[in-house]
Parts: C-alpha cells; structure tokens; sequence
C-alpha cells in the first residue's frame, strides 16, 4: 500500500538520553536524507553523518544513519533510522527539521506498525505481541511475547483454516456429485471426523486464556482469615517494606490492598483483606464482602489462622486452590499435631517459613502455566471470535442439518478464524489495535 507522506517520530525512550533514535518512513525517506547529510548510504549498514538545516546549512548535530530500502524494511516502505545525541534540544531541533520538508509529518501512535501491518509484514496477532513486548515488565511477559510475536499462533490458526476449506470443498464436492458416487461416504466421514477433532483443539486452546491472564495481568494470591490472623504482616514480609497497616487491634484492614511481586520473572499479585468475622461493624462488612469476592476470584488463596489464638471461620465458600497456613508460630509451644493442620507453619518475628511460602506460591503459579499448552490466546478479543468459531463448527457437526448449511458454518468457522490474525476484514479492528502502541513504534 502507498502512503503520500512520511511520518517522522523519535523511537527511543525518554529524553535527555545517551543516544535518542528518529525513525523516518515513507517516499520522501531518501529525498530527506540526501538534503540533510548528502548521498543515500548503503542499504542497511550505518554511516556516521553530519545532519545540516536546510535553512541556514547549521550542523543540528552528527550521529548514525541506516536507510533500509523499502519493502526489506519494518513498514516496508523507505525507512531510515538516526541514532543521535539524546539531549532535548538535539531532539527537538531534528524532529522540527524533519518535519519542516513538504509531505512529512509526526507519526500519530502505533503508525510504523500499522503501515506494517497494511504491507503484509505483520499480521494483527503479531503487532498484538509486538505491544505486549514493547510493555513487558516480567521476564515471563517477555518470553511469551516473544514468542506471540514469532507467530506461532498465527501458523496455528492459518492450519485450522486450511483443514476448515479442505473440508468444505470435500463436503461440496459431495453435494456436487451426489449422484456420480465420486466422493465415497468413507471420504466425508473422514472430514467429520477431523472437524470433530478440531472443534476439540479450538476448545481447549481457548482454556489456555487463563494461563496467558496469569502471565500478562499476574497471578491473583489473596490472603484471607479472623481479624488478627497476622495478615497484613505477612503481606509486608511478602513485599519486603511496610505496605500494611499492622497494629494489635482486630480490623485494622478494612480494604483491598495490592502489592505486586515478581517471582521467578513471573508477575504474582497479592492482596490484603480485612479480617472474616461474625457481626462486623458497617464499614467492616463491606470490608468483608469485597474480601470474598476478591477471595473467590483468586488463583490462589492463603487462609491465615493464628496457632496461639485459632478463631472459626466459615470458608465453605472458597471453591479454588488454598494454602492453610498457620501464623504465630513463635507463640505456641511445639505440638505436631496442631502442626499437621496447616500446610506451612510461620511466624513474622522469626521469619520461619516464609521462605518457603514464597516458594509454593511460585511452585502453583508455574504448574498453572504448565498446565497449558504452548501455544495461548492472549487478547479477549482472540477468545470472542474462538467462541464463535466453534458455535459455527458445532453447528457444522449437526447431522439433521442440510449438507449446504453444514458446509456454510464451516465458511463461518474459517472466517472467524481469519479475522484473529488478519487474514479476512478486520478494517473495524484496526483503531483499537494500533492505538495501544506509543508513538514511534
Ligand atoms: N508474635 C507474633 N505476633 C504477630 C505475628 N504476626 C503478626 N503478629 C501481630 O499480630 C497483630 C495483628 O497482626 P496483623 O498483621 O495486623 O493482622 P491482620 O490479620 O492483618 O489483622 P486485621 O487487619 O485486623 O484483620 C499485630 O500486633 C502483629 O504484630 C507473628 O508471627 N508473631
């Protein structure tokens, strides 16, 4: 696709900086490089220039430049790359430059990625990945969007596509020649038969979602128990600083509290919530209704009980993974069969089992994560047209259904699946997608 102008934007990060990058795509890529610092340089190999004014022939400043030639370039047009000084007036200076030609302008967010994406270089999953490494924060994040942006998913659902129109041109064929016997019933019970499978594979690689939730928003520990359980010390022992309110008074924490803690470069975040009791007061009761609501959508909850003060409360409720953990260890005389009722004994004083509290919590983050597969869905978005595409391939599957309808669903089924990366009509997505992108990227 040919764009008019060319989009100017500083790349790099914030300013003043070592170095500072501006990326220039677009037709007027060589003109604005032969005006500014003489003849093209080779393709793809850096040159250190002098960048003049046009106005007055000043040296703005002198850096690296690297022209790649369109289409082996990132959008696929003319795209060049100045490395220069990264003080803000350098900056400055070269952007008003740059944009002061005829038919060059600043970039608005996430538009080199989208001229990408109109050239054929990327597909929409990809660009997706490419956000998600551009704002990783964990090594987890990072691996898995690196590995999203390989296009892994991309190569899954372009093969689910193809076994989709190979099926429908069997079953086609098979109205078509109905009457000739050319397409043998042992032929379409095969096709079922692989749609069947496939309506399995799509199923539970949507399941998968939850793991990618856990690698990109975290995963959600929330510590629950009576007034006084010690929770939010333990939360401070987790974060390492004091990020609770600990007094000796029962309800002291009346509301959420979140820290986030990487663990192992997986993101976990843990909650504080205020102490479950009977007859709490107004204020405590809202409390505890957000409490178990956070508590029921946790990935995992730490019931906290104090072994020098065990208090009863109702945890019916709670239908996910828990870890009963006994608190106050220092207060209590040994006794192992009080011990053999929690699942980690600890106390915030002597810092016993902290440690390895810490360390279960890693162990159930990572067999969460293993539990999927490799390949994830990892926006809402993917999962919508997942979920739709397999009510069509369901409705491919009923045998009461004429061969033309059953045949169409699988249509349905193959477009829904493009649309994920690109491949069909996505003109309605494109706004949202590319507006999670900075400017320059
Ligand atoms: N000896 C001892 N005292 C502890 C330990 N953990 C907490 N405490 C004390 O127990 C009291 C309550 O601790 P918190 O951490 O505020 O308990 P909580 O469960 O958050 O309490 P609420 O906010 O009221 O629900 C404080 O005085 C703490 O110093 C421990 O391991 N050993």
């Amino acid at each position: 696709m040919i764009f008019n102008d060319t989009i100017v934007a500083l790349s790099s990060g914030r300013l003043p900086a070592g170095v500072a990058v501006i990326r220039i795509s677009g037709p007027q890529t060589r003109f604005v490089i032969e005006t500014m610092s003489g003849h093209l340089p080779l393709p793809r190999q850096a040159v250190l220039r002098a960048f003049y004014s046009q106005g007055d022939g000043e040296i703005l400043d002198r850096g690296l430049l690297v022209f790649f030639p369109g289409p082996r370039s990132f959008t696929g047009e003319d795209v060049a790359e100045l490395q220069i000084h990264g003080g803000q007036a350098v900056v400055s200076a070269m952007l008003k430059e740059l944009t002061g030609f005829q038919h060059v302008r600043s970039a608005e967010p996430g538009e080199f990625t989208r001229r990408a994406f109109m050239n054929g270089k990327l597909d929409l999953v990809k660009t997706e990945a490419l956000a998600d490494l551009i704002n990783a924060d964990t090594q987890a994040q990072r691996r898995f969007a690196q590995r999203n942006a390989d296009g892994a998913q991309s190569v899954l659902y372009a093969d689910w596509r193809k076994r989709l129109i190979h099926a429908r041109a069997m079953i086609e064929a098979e109205i078509d020649f109905a009457d000739e016997s050319d397409v043998p019933g042992s032929v379409a019970a095969t096709i079922w038969a692989d749609t069947a499978c496939l309506a399995q594979e799509i199923e539970k690689h949507i399941e998968g979602f939850t793991a990618a939730e856990i690698i990109q928003d975290g995963f959600r520990v929330v510590i629950l128990g009576a007034p006084n359980a010690g929770k939010s010390s333990l939360l401070n022992a987790l974060a390492q600083r004091d990020a609770a309110i600990v007094t000796d008074e029962a309800g002291t924490t009346r509301d959420l509290l979140d820290i986030v803690l990487d663990l192992g470069g997986l993101k976990i975040i843990v909650t504080d919530t205020a102490g479950l009791r009977e007859n709490p007061g107004r204020v405590e009761a809202i409390g505890i209704e957000k409490a178990q609501a956070r508590g029921k959508k946790a990935d995992l909850v730490l019931f906290l009980e104090d072994m020098s003060d065990p208090q009863m409360v109702e945890i019916d409720w709670l239908a996910g993974d828990h870890i009963k953990v006994g608190t106050k260890l220092d207060l209590i005389e040994f006794d192992q069969t009080q011990h053999d009722q929690y699942d980690f004994c600890i106390s915030h004083l002597s810092g016993h089992g902290i440690a390895d509290l810490l360390e279960a919590i890693k162990q159930k983050a990572e067999a969460r994560l293993a539990a999927a597969g490799d390949i994830l869905p990892f926006r809402m978005r993917h999962v919508e047209l997942l979920e739709e595409s397999l009510e069509h391939l369901t409705e491919a599957q009923n045998t009461l259904q004429p061969l033309e309808i059953r045949a169409e669903e699988l249509r349905l089924c193959a477009n829904l699946l493009g649309r994920i990366s690109g491949a069909v009509n996505v003109e309605d997505l494109l706004d949202v997608i590319f507006s999670q992108f900075c400017i320059g990227k």
